[in-house]
């Protein structure tokens, strides 16, 4: 690289998702106090933390599903709780959910399933929503014979595929992708991440993945957030992974299982780990 190209540190990035001093329980249980993330434009994050550490919880406020007592969420610059109805709706249609298990309507064919965003949120004739549900298929790689298919007909990777290519319907600026690989075989799952990749590195999607699958976090996170003791424990890089002491992001990093796994840009790329 040329030594005078200016890299723009983080604080020059644009943030998709800034979320500050955010408090969120249940009755007398305080899951997640005093929180504070930021996503860039660009980055594909990934979100990792023990069972029951609050990941859920975290996603589920950000995309105000759940209630919070106190912080704030700013989305693309705007905060989500203060801003008007009209505002919001608007920051709605930046997001984009695949949520755990695909949750597909089993009762629509993909097609429809795909296009259930833009009537919730647009209002455009028939024949154009045809025309945008082929081509977010085409985006996620399933055949246009996929579109009239029902949930119960497609394979796991497809069902995920299909939900990606709903989550993408809106042409969002930030995805948010709960264990995306969840459920898939290693084949899949691998196919899914460079798909994952190939839509940052073509749209300049950004994506906010709560993972447990070590393979995506060493092939395709750009950034890794580690939720524990309520907070944000640990944040940055791989290396950064790799070099913290925090007991338990140790064991996650440089575990047996951890270091079985080849980096991106390792010249040698052998399987993906099996479960
Ligand atoms: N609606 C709710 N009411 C009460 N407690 C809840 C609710 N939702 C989540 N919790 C609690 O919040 C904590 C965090 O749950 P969460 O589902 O976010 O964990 P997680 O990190 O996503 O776990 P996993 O990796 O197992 O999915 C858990 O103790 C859970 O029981």
């Amino acid at each position: 690289m040329d030594d005078k190209t200016p890299v723009a540190n983080e604080d020059e990035r644009e943030k998709v998702l800034s979320v500050k001093g955010l408090t969120v329980g249940f009755g007398s249980k305080i899951v997640l106090d005093n929180l504070d993330l930021d996503i860039y434009r660009g980055e594909i994050l990934g979100f990792v933390g023990a069972s029951g550490a609050g990941k859920s919880v975290l996603m589920r406020t950000v995309l105000r599903l759940l209630p919070r007592r106190s912080g704030t969420i700013e989305i693309l610059g705007s905060d989500y709780n203060t801003v008007d109805e009209r505002t919001r709706m608007e920051l709605d249609t930046r997001l984009g959910v695949l949520f755990q298990h695909g949750a597909l309507f089993s009762a629509l064919t993909v097609k429809e399933n795909i296009q259930l965003p833009m009537r919730e949120y647009l209002d455009l004739p028939k024949w154009l929503m045809d025309e945008l549900a082929y081509l977010k298929l085409d985006l996620v790689g399933l055949d246009p014979d996929a579109a009239d298919k029902y949930p119960s007909e497609l394979s796991g990777g497809m069902i995920k595929r299909a939900a990606l290519a709903r989550a993408l319907a809106l042409d969002p600026d930030l995805v948010f992708l709960d264990e995306p690989t969840s459920g898939l075989d290693p084949i899949g799952a691998a196919e899914f991440d460079e798909l994952i990749a190939r839509l940052r590195d073509t749209l300049g999607l950004t994506v906010y993945m709560v993972t447990h699958d070590l393979d995506s976090l060493f092939s395709v996170c750009d950034r890794i957030a580690v939720l524990g003791q309520k907070r944000v424990l640990v944040e940055g890089t791989l290396d950064d992974m790799l070099a913290s002491e925090d007991p338990w992001v140790k064991s996650y990093f440089r575990g047996k299982r951890a270091r079985s796994i080849p980096r991106r840009g390792d010249p040698v790329a052998s399987g993906r780990v099996t479960d």
